[in-house]
């Protein structure tokens, strides 16, 4: 079934909608069903009839809050999170340990709700006193013409000049006896009554900040109380009022923490705002999304989505040249989009000492930005985790953290590195100037994501960097370009095909040992040729792909910067030789010499060790990495050279009839152990072994050798992710910053890291 969520980011009117063909046809709809809830599937449901002809069938609104909320819980992997003192941290959700939780829904009333399971739950509690409150009295008070200006004004606020403080009781001086500083409010708006001034006397930031701060602490406070009641340690708070307000959330934050001395946490909702609309989809029968799991979901954030009037409607266009008149629209307007709100002036009062929640974000998600961070989910059921993983529950793919620092450097090498990229992209297109027309709005649309990125780095829930090289492939494949560098590629594929044959015979004049080290100096030596990275794409200029690949061989020199190959070498040579590993998963990374001349020559050898081999390749393009779809062609090329290739691609199923018998001598030869080639699940440099195909999930089965090869899948993720079999992670470091960073080293340092499990 098709269906779409309008993100109508406002629980007072929600709706889901079912596509159906009639509605995509143009033609008038009939019998279209509409699920909504909240005050305005009554309110415009004549409306919706008499105007659309469509029917809304209307759902309880707190069993859509309660699903709503229960599903992002489950589905989203970084949906929650805590928010203190303007640092928000997404919490990991064990599946197991959910229930029961305190769901506090903030719209313009409140209702606190105890959730005890799927469709189990009870409202508790409630109060008047909600967003409709702030909203109200501050446009009374204010005459702002709209919430965010209400909002936005509170940031510029100093609530001290209306509000009681116990200090200005008590002479400047803490209550400690009771223990309240001189900066707790000891009443809201208490100031005024001892003044002799009118409304227009008071600022209205000053005003602004008041309201916020007594609706928000007592909305903290009595949730905390419910809580006690009880017995509940986590609050989850949603509903629009929250509206990602980093200022709200720290001041609901402080009343808990304060309230509570630290023994309950709130936690907010990534997608607050659209608890009751999940709801109401839910509700849909015949969604088979029962049995969901976290790892069947794949959220990507589209950017063409259709924006009219600063709100977003509907879902993502699907149509391409809507969708690319969408993204110039949205350049247009991209100032307003991306310039971040003004910082605040501190406030100097609080409560219990707190001085003022010192939020930094100050960041007002505008409905303009929410555009962006708005992700579609996509339900892959193919995708499984990953088998041989330690432990999925504490694996972390992405190495480094990207705090404020490190995403700036990546922001810029990301950056610079778009011109070139989207000359590519649009070359592979046959740059046309519809080639051109999508390169442009393919590159608007990533720095767009990256501004936002830059504004809030926890927009899109935890990021990190292999998130962030995947985006730059969504975004191209969102835009069409299927594979931007097809035609380097091939070419590399060509020329390193071509001296395959002299370098297997070369390895074949050598001794065990001192092929098994050349083979893995190949590796590391052909993992130069990466297009994604700066430096090694200006070397590129400076020779052909064979002259840089004998420098980068040349260069070798032992110890690496991480250097386990007597390690590998004896648990091939020696320790075990009599038991050679049974199946040996090879995560192969780039075209050209990097795949044939690296990792190609590993499998032969591990396949004249009598390991079965299994080369796991990308399913979708990215960058130059070689797609599982290239490599039999590949392997079928390198076969005319190499009968032990042959023999195993033949038994793993690779090749063709038309390769049968082009070496006839080897038609006597004993039986190999196969060669095969599967495909990740992934279209992206790097891995998450969270989410891969189970097609290799089921190739990991057997498996007792992991070998990550590449910058991506060895070193920006999985450096230190542990796995239930043997793992040897090679790579060369392409990045000054990054050699710095992980291994106080240099560019071109060199990494073979095996770690066995005994
Ligand atoms: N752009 C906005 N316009 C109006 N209210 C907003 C806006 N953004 C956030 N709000 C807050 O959201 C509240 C309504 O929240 P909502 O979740 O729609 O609740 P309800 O369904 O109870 O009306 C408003 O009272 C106001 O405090
Ligand atoms: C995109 C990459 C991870 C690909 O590396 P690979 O996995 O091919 O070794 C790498 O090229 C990279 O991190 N590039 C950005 C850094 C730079 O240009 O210096």
């Amino acid at each position: 079934m098709n269906a779409w969520t309008s993100f109508l980011p406002n629980n007072y009117f929600v709706v889901v909608c079912v596509d159906s063909p009639s509605w995509r046809s143009g033609a008038q709809p009939d019998n279209i069903v509409i699920k909504a809830t909240g005050g305005g599937a009554y309110k415009y449901a004549d409306l919706f009839k008499e105007r659309l002809g469509v029917s809304l069938e209307k759902e309880d609104e707190m069993d859509c809050l309660v699903s709503g909320a229960n599903f992002l819980l489950k589905a989203i992997r970084h949906e929650a999170f805590t928010h203190m003192d303007g640092h928000k941290e997404y919490v990991q959700i064990d599946q197991n340990d959910l229930f029961p939780f305190l769901l506090v829904n903030v719209g313009s009333g409140v209702s606190i709700i105890k959730v005890d399971g799927h469709g189990k739950f009870q409202r508790v509690s409630g109060t008047n006193v909600g967003g409709g409150t702030y909203w109200g009295l501050g446009r009374l008070m204010t005459k702002c013409k709209s919430f965010d200006e209400l909002l936005e004004l509170s940031q510029r606020g100093d609530n001290s000049t209306i509000d009681m403080l116990v200090g200005d009781i008590y002479g400047g001086l803490d209550y400690s006896k009771i223990g309240l500083s001189a900066s707790t409010i000891a009443s809201s708006f208490g100031k005024t009554i001892s003044e002799n001034k009118e409304l227009s006397d008071y600022r209205p930031e000053d005003i602004s900040l008041s309201l916020l701060r007594m609706i928000s602490y007592n909305i903290g406070q009595i949730s905390y109380l419910n809580a006690l009641r009880y017995g509940l340690k986590r609050i989850f708070f949603g509903g629009f009022f929250i509206r990602g307000h980093a200022y709200t959330m720290d001041t609901i934050s402080f009343a808990v923490n304060f309230w509570s001395k630290g023994e309950a946490q709130a936690m907010f909702l990534r997608h607050e705002g659209f608890l009751g609309a999940l709801g109401a989809f839910m509700s849909y029968e015949k969604h088979g999304l029962d049995d969901l799991r976290v790892h069947h979901l794949v959220e990507r954030f589209p950017m063409g989505a259709p924006y009219v009037g600063g709100k977003i409607h509907g879902p993502p266009l699907g149509d391409l040249n809507a969708k690319i008149s969408w993204m110039e629209k949205f350049v247009q307007k991209g100032t307003q989009i991306i310039a971040p709100v003004p910082m605040g002036v501190p406030a100097t009062t609080g409560m219990g000492g707190f001085e003022r929640p010192t939020s930094k974000g100050d960041i007002l998600r505008s409905d303009a930005s929410a555009a962006l961070n708005v992700g579609v989910l996509h339900l892959v059921p193919t995708l499984d985790v990953f088998p041989l993983l330690e432990d999925p529950k504490t694996y972390e793919p992405n190495t480094i953290d990207l705090d404020q620092d490190e995403f700036k450097y990546w922001f810029k090498v990301l950056s610079d590195h778009l011109p070139d990229l989207v000359d590519k992209a649009v070359a592979s297109e046959g740059g046309t100037d519809d080639a051109e027309r999508r390169g442009d709005a393919f590159v608007h649309a990533f720095s767009a994501h990256l501004a936002r990125l830059m504004e809030e780095p926890a927009a899109y829930g935890k990021f990190g960097l292999a998130n962030l090289l995947e985006l730059r492939e969504e975004c191209l494949r969102e835009f069409q370009f299927v594979d931007a560098y097809i035609s380097i590629k091939q070419r590399e594929n060509e020329a390193s095909l071509a001296v395959l044959p002299d370098l297997l015979m070369e390895l074949d004049t050598m001794n065990e040992e001192a092929r098994l080290l050349a083979l893995i100096e190949g590796v590391l030596a052909a993992n130069i040729f990466d297009w994604g990275s700066r430096a090694c794409v200006e070397l590129y200029h400076k020779g052909t792909i064979i002259e840089i690949y004998r420098m980068s061989r040349k260069k070798m020199q032992r110890p690496w910067r991480i250097d386990d190959f007597d390690m590998f070498k004896k648990r091939m040579l020696t320790d075990r030789k009599d038991q050679p590993y049974k199946r040996a998963l090879l995560f192969v990374d780039n075209s050209g010499a990097d795949v044939v001349l690296g990792m190609l020559p590993l499998a032969r050898e591990l396949l004249r060790h009598g390991t079965e081999v299994v080369l796991v390749a990308n399913s979708l393009p990215a960058l130059n990495d070689v797609t599982a779809n290239e490599l039999p062609e590949i392997i079928a090329e390198a076969s005319k050279h190499c009968g032990i290739l042959r023999k195993a691609a033949e038994a793993g199923g690779l090749l063709v009839d038309a390769m049968a018998g082009i070496q006839d001598d080897l038609k006597d030869a004993p039986e190999s152990v196969p060669l095969m080639v599967v495909e990740n699940g992934c279209g992206s440099p790097c891995i998450d072994f969270r989410q891969v195909s189970s097609e290799l999930a089921a190739a990991a089965k057997d498996a007792d050798l992991l070998i990550l090869e590449g910058m991506g899948r060895a070193l920006h993720t999985n450096l230190n992710a542990r796995f239930k079999c043997d793992a040897l992670k090679l790579a060369m470091v392409k990045n000054q910053r990054l050699a710095e960073k992980l291994f106080n080293g240099n560019i071109y340092d060199c990494i073979c890291k095996f770690e066995p499990i005994s």
